[in-house]
């Protein structure tokens, strides 16, 4: 059943939330877990469409899955490499994580390519160096990866874009190859640090996450384990702009608010009133704001993925604001949307210039999850009417309890069917 994701307009935000685990760590560490011998039981489990994918693909591949509120417990004991060239790995970006696990694990891996939000050619060029550099020979047949190492050694390996996703991928694979791997020029994202750590309290032996340079000394066997998946710091940021958009009073609880600070710095900057605790953040809207520049950039720069968030909070600032992604260079479907809401935004290369707008509602199409949650906020903030998002299976790749959370804060919003 297709839905879609009804917005009243016009209600500021109060009150607090509490944020899940990271999408963008479960979605790594549950084939992580593919590495162990032994069962790996993975708290703080978010409830997303990513990861419900994930569990029945690792149950393709002979791993025993259940989940108990938000607890995942995987036994991938009798795990197998059977080549999965098509059907569920298409529905995500990080299926192609199957191929560092696989391969770490079997030596051997057949993975069609990711799908996921496709806003722009995503290459994984970096993650088959890193392959090819461990000794795996790599062949692209008609759209499936296929992965075989007689050996994996563990090699030096130089990134030639800063990438999260061979990062993790080249983690997965050496963490299993015989001797010492180094990766230069690694991401340096928090969803990296989670899992080396996970992988560590595997057994695995990494130094250096979170840094430029990460060293996996290769295990030839690794062991289950329990691990606590860290806070999403993207849906975090999420609601801090949502919340700013909408004039709002919020607490955003149980987050880490040191993985906040690009978005919190831009916050204070347009005039937006931030302030910290231990583990929240509460965020006060206030009636005027700046226009101001934002560059999205790699960790622990302001993330690409807030990027299209940001967009719809930057539309309520005086003068103009220019939003520049130097991640991806044509993220920007949610533009010509937000321009159906009467936004002003101009695309001038890979930069949005973004000009005061006053929004109204309409019917919008989210085209990928991160325009979807910028449709969303571009809706609660529209002065009067009912926003009709499409595309909701998109939002819910990456945001959990989206309506709960949102009534808990006042909003009206609900879901219905679309009837085609
Ligand atoms: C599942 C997951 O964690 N997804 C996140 C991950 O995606 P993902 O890991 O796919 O993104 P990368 O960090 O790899 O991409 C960063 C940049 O490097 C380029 N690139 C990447 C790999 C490669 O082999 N060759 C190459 O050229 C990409 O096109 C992009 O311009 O990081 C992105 C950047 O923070 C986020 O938007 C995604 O939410
Ligand atoms: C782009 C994203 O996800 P993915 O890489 O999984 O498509 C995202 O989380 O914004």
């Amino acid at each position: 059943m297709q839905e879609k994701l009804m917005v009243a307009g016009g209600r500021p935000l109060e009150g607090s939330i509490r944020i899940s685990g990271a999408k963008n760590s479960a979605i790594a560490l549950i084939p992580a877990a593919m590495l162990a011998e032994s069962a790996v039981i993975l708290d703080n489990m978010p409830e997303l469409s990513d990861v419900l994918i994930y569990k029945e693909l690792l149950e393709q591949l002979g791993c025993t899955v259940s989940m108990k509120e938000d607890q995942m417990w995987i036994d991938p004991s009798q795990a197998l490499s059977v080549p999965l060239p098509n059907g569920k790995v298409k529905k995500l970006r990080a299926s192609y994580y199957l191929m560092g696990a696989l391969l770490g694990r079997f030596g051997e891996a057949i993975i069609g390519l990711p799908g996921g939000c496709n806003f722009e050619p995503r290459p994984i060029d970096q993650h088959i160096k890193g392959f090819e550099a461990l000794g795996a020979e790599v062949k692209n047949e008609q759209g499936a990866i296929h992965i075989q190492a007689k050996k994996l050694r563990g090699a030096k390996i130089y990134l030639d874009v800063v990438s999260v996703g061979a990062t993790i991928n080249i983690m997965l694979a050496a963490s299993r190859a015989e001797g010492t791997t180094t990766i230069e020029n690694a991401a340096k994202e928090p969803e990296i640090i989670d899992v080396a750590t996970l992988l560590n309290a595997m057994g695995a032996k990494i130094k250096g996450a979170g840094t430029e340079t990460i060293r996996i000394e290769g295990m030839s066997s690794l062991k289950g384990c329990r691990h606590s998946i860290i806070p999403d710091r993207i849906q975090a940021g999420t609601y801090m702009i949502a919340a700013a958009a909408t004039r709002g009073r919020v607490i955003i609880d149980q987050i880490i608010p040191k993985h906040m600070e690009a978005v919190t710095a831009k916050l204070i900057e347009m005039g937006v009133e931030v302030q910290e605790m231990e583990e929240s953040i509460r965020i006060i809207g206030k009636p005027l704001y700046q226009g101001i520049d934002v560059k999205a950039l790699v960790y622990p720069g302001f993330a690409t993925d807030l990027q299209s968030p940001m967009t719809s909070l930057l539309l309520q600032a005086e003068g103009i604001s220019v939003l520049t992604d130097h991640v991806y260079s044509s993220r920007f479907k949610h533009i010509p949307e937000l321009a159906r809401m009467g936004a002003d935004i101009k695309l001038e290369g890979r930069s949005a210039i973004i000009k005061r707008s006053y929004l109204h509602a309409a019917k919008v199409q989210a085209t990928d999850l991160r325009a979807g949650a910028a449709l969303v906020i571009a809706g609660l903030t529209a002065q009067e009417g009912i926003t009709e998002v499409f595309g909701l299976e998109y939002i819910d790749r990456g945001y959990d309890r989206l309506v709960e959370n949102l009534t808990s804060l006042g909003a009206e919003v609900w879901r219905e069917e679309v009837i085609e």
